[in-house]
């Protein structure tokens, strides 16, 4: 089978810095790939060209969809681009504040993902958006209520439940458990493993946390100074790291924790 993602020679320059310097990966349906590296590598920036708008210098992105559609991202229409990431793409955001809607409820926050790929029964959105809340581990009986009266790992997963709802086929995500308590950490990162092993979910994973992606990831991308130094198998990488920036972050992490 072929990929469900290839980017070729991506970069991206801000003025004088190339924040990513012809990035070149696949990603197969399944996979659960880890990018890492130290803050500023140029891991968001990655993560955006790809997954939101973007603009690149250089580079393709191409995105094989649900019909075996094979799709130059980065020359898409901004209809069929916007249509892409509300359906068959999903973003979760570090901070759920960018991922959610706090000024509608729970459910209608589950049930704008669904409308956008024209379900159009009030019963069946409100027992999709409850049976995707059980999934996430929310009370249903929290469905009305705003995401703004939710904890910070509530949110997080409200946000999951929004994005797994479409059931998409290619998922980004953002320092996930990033800025929650490490006890909510622990929790969240149990439900991503379930969940990603579960659904069969294809994603791309961006943190600076090496316990995440020991957890979570297939394969992993090392970043720094904006270039791919080290890639492969993630208990490869992790356990015999070969480049030297790997060996200085798998050791800070051993000496940190
Ligand atoms: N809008 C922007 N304008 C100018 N420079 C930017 C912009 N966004 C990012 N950069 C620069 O690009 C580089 C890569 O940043 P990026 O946020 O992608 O790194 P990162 O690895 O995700 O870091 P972090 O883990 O801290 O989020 C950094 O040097 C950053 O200062």
């Amino acid at each position: 089978m072929g990929y469900l993602l290839n980017i070729n020679q991506l970069t991206k320059t801000y003025g004088n810095l190339t924040a990513c310097d012809n990035i070149s990966f696949d990603l197969y349906s399944g996979q659960i790939l880890g990018i890492v590296g130290e803050s500023g590598s140029g891991k968001s920036t990655l993560l955006n060209c790809i997954g939101s708008n973007l603009s690149i210098d250089g580079g393709k992105v191409t995105y094989t969809n649900s019909n075996n559609e094979i799709l130059n991202i980065k020359q898409l229409p901004e209809a069929q681009h916007r249509k892409l990431t509300k359906t068959e793409w999903g973003f979760v955001q570090q901070n759920p504040r960018d991922g959610l809607r706090m000024n509608v409820t729970a459910g209608a926050n589950i049930a704008e993902r669904l409308l956008n790929v024209g379900v159009r029964h009030y019963g069946n959105i409100r027992e999709e958006a409850k049976y995707w809340l059980e999934q996430v581990e929310i009370d249903t009986n929290r469905i009305d209520d705003l995401p703004s009266t939710f904890s910070g790992g509530m949110q997080q997963r409200l946000q999951l439940a929004r994005v797994l709802v479409t059931k998409p086929g290619l998922i980004f995500m953002d320092e996930p458990t990033g800025g929650l308590d490490v006890s909510v950490q622990a929790r969240l990162l149990d439900l991503l493993r379930s969940l990603v092993r579960n659904l069969d979910l294809s994603v791309i994973l961006v943190t600076h946390d090496i316990g995440v992606v020991r957890l979570l990831a297939h394969r992993l991308l090392v970043m720094k100074n904006g270039q791919i130094v080290e890639s492969g198998l993630t208990d490869r990488v992790l356990d015999d790291p070969q480049h030297p920036y790997t060996q200085q972050l798998v050791s800070s992490v051993l000496i940190n924790n």
